[in-house]
């Protein structure tokens, strides 16, 4: 007799690049985890002993690292962004990705590195903080939730740290990438307490693995 499992999944971009993998991985949700238009935040699967819950990105690492869920998919920025103990990230999954970036207005001069202090507009003040530090800079960080790019050109901060894809929004926004401060993509993550109680984690974490693995 195993615990019943509830499996985090994030209701942003990752969503959609997320649902093959999690079928390969042999995880069913229930039909209404599909209905665009439900409000209901708890789904069951077509598993045993398995249910769903669609949370913002940042929030699955919080429920999975707290055991109130045991297993999410997340991307990597905001694992280390917690930097959670109770998190192991065993898999790769290969979506979701692209890189933590400093960026500045294009016709701004390089960041001064003999300067003490900097503000930075991010919604990654550890990553960022850290970054600057190991440099001999204490930033100053003003948390936004999106939007970062507005930030400079309302003289909030000279800079920010944010995701970068393509690059279309901070070119969009007069912006231009200086430095790459680490490459993106989404993991699978479990509770590492659980992992060790519920032999039923490490069999997912393994179907997981296979179902990204690159055929030899
Ligand atoms: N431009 C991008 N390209 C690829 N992956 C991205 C990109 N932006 C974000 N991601 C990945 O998707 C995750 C979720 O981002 P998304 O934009 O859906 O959520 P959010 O808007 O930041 O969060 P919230 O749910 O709080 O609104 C990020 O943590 C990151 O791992
Ligand atoms: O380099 P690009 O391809 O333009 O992608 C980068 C954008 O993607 C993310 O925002 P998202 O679209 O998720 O919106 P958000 O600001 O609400 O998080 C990120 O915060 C950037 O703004």
């Amino acid at each position: 007799m195993t615990d019943s499992l509830i499996f985090a999944i994030p209701k942003g971009r990752i969503l959609d690049e997320a649902l093959p993998i999690l079928r390969a991985g042999g995880v069913h949700p229930a039909a209404d985890f599909f209905d665009a238009k439900s409000r209901a935040l708890t789904f069951a699967s077509e598993n045993p002993d398995l249910s769903i819950i669609r949370v913002r990105a940042f929030d699955v690492a919080t429920f999975v690292a707290h055991g109130a869920a045991q297993i999410g998919i997340v991307g990597s920025d905001v694992i280390d962004e917690f930097n959670f103990s109770e998190l192991y990230a065993p898999v790769d999954l290969g979506i979701g990705k692209c890189r933590l970036s400093l960026a500045m207005p294009k016709d701004a001069p390089p960041i001064d590195l003999s300067a003490s202090h900097i503000r930075v507009a991010t919604k990654y003040p550890t990553i960022t903080r850290q970054w600057f530090a190991s440099r001999g800079i204490q930033a100053e960080c003003i948390k936004l939730n999106g939007a970062m790019e507005i930030a400079p050109l309302l003289n909030l901060a000279p800079c920010i740290v944010d995701l970068v894809s393509t690059g279309r929004t901070l070119v969009e926004n007069g912006l231009e990438e200086r430095e790459v401060i680490c490459d993106v993509s989404a993991r699978l993550i479990v509770n590492r307490a659980a992992f060790k109680l519920n032999p039923a984690i490490p069999a997912m974490v393994e179907a997981f693995r296979e179902a990204v693995a690159v055929p030899a």
